[in-house]
């Protein structure tokens, strides 16, 4: 298979008018994030002010670009909205198996495509064309690895390093998907996967459980907040418990977390005196450190070498990723690699998208 030439295209803040043409539309919703993809043809620079990253121009037989927007799933009328003011502009897709009808179908996956069926009926007339979770983020992940350069990156003490791609040499790999909740997917191939573990501790934690104890207003906020944060303040490290000194007989260093937020016992603080920024960076070292463990063991367990993380929770953070890495290394010693997506949080998306053509996306984007 030949490599597509598909890169970043350039953002400008101050073009904002709606696409000229808009062919297809997918979208993932899911409990937190509803994704969107759309495909805009002919020499369209127009870039939405909402959209999340940099369009991929798309270089093939078939000319133009792959937009990428995100709305928050409890706002789901402004993904009404958005796409009611785009309606004229988008194609008239017709089902395969109805071609006769003037129904108009989008593609969509996530369970939001389950619980929202009604009312994208009713507000737009749009039905809802179910594609599965998994396989769109299989589908998703494989053309991103396949398809788009410098997509994968390793990052490891703030050091960022593209990883290259052979096409042959893919399969298998572990998929770690990081949204409200985590679905870890054993990847064989194109379509060829199990999901093979998952938890609940994920995004949505970090983000409701941050909220209770921070009171903050946004993720982003909550992100933010972790920046200025000092872990040690809440988490009980190894050398708090052996008076400053490593457990080395057991390779585990002073700076070590041995117990995450276990510092919080302490009665010499009173608890209004724990700041949010520390809160804040302890849970998410709590939940990326876990993630980052129970990828590893699953890794272990199928004898994966490569481990790409996925999701919105990882949002290109620093920190979130440098504890994921880090979780993994402790114990694979470099056996397992950890690595991280460019497009992380729209991996459903792109393969709802793809499903338009019931075939791989880079076909498609070959048309
Ligand atoms: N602006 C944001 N608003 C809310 N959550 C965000 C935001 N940015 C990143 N996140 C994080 O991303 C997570 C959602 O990720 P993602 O969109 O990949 O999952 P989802 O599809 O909503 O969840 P699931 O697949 O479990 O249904 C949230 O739980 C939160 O941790
Ligand atoms: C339920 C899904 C698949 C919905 O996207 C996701 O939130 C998830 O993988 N949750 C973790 C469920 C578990 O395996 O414990």
């Amino acid at each position: 298979m030949d490599r597509r030439e598909v890169e970043s295209g350039r953002n400008s803040p101050e073009s904002n008018q709606p696409a000229a043409q808009i062919s297809r539309l997918a979208i993932d919703i899911g409990g937190s994030l509803i994704k969107m993809v759309y495909f805009s043809s002919g020499n369209d620079n127009s870039v939405d002010y909402r959209e999340e990253k940099s369009p991929l121009a798309v270089s093939t037989a078939l000319e133009g670009k792959l937009h990428f927007l995100k709305f928050e799933t409890s706002k789901i009328n402004d993904c009404l909205d958005f796409i009611s003011s785009r309606k004229q502009l988008l194609g008239g897709w017709k089902h395969d198996d109805h071609p006769g009808s003037d129904e108009k179908f989008i593609k969509a996956t996530g369970g939001g495509a389950y619980k929202f069926t009604n009312l994208f009926k009713e507000k737009l007339g749009i039905t809802l064309d179910k594609e599965d979770e998994m396989d769109c983020l299989v589908t998703g992940a494989n053309f991103l690895l396949k398809t788009v350069q410098r997509e994968a990156f390793t990052y490891m003490d703030g050091h960022e390093e593209f990883v290259q791609i052979d096409h042959n040499d893919l399969y298998p790999y572990l998929l770690v998907n990081i949204g409200s909740g985590v679905s870890m997917i054993k990847v064989d191939g194109d379509g060829k996967y199990e999901r093979v573990s998952g938890t609940s501790v994920g995004g949505g934690t970090f983000w409701g459980l941050g909220r209770l104890l921070t009171k903050c207003k946004s993720f982003d906020e909550l992100l933010e907040l972790s920046h200025r944060g000092n872990n040690r303040v809440l988490d009980m490290l190894v050398g708090d418990i052996y008076g400053g000194t490593d457990y080395s007989k057991m390779g585990l260093s002073s700076t070590t977390i041995a117990s995450s937020f276990g510092k919080a016992i302490s009665r010499d603080k009173e608890l209004e005196d724990y700041k949010p920024e520390d809160i804040s960076r302890s849970l998410l070292r709590l939940i990326s450190n876990n993630i980052g463990q129970i990828a590893y063991l699953n890794a272990l367990r199928f004898g994966l070498k490569r481990i790409f993380f996925g999701g919105f929770f990882i949002r290109g953070h620093a920190y979130t990723m440098d504890t994921i890495s880090v979780a993994v290394h402790f114990w694979s010693k470099g056996e397992a690699k950890a690595m991280f997506l460019r497009h992380e949080g729209f991996l459903g998306a792109l393969g709802a998208f793809a499903s338009y053509e019931k075939r791989n996306l880079d076909g498609l984007l070959s048309n």
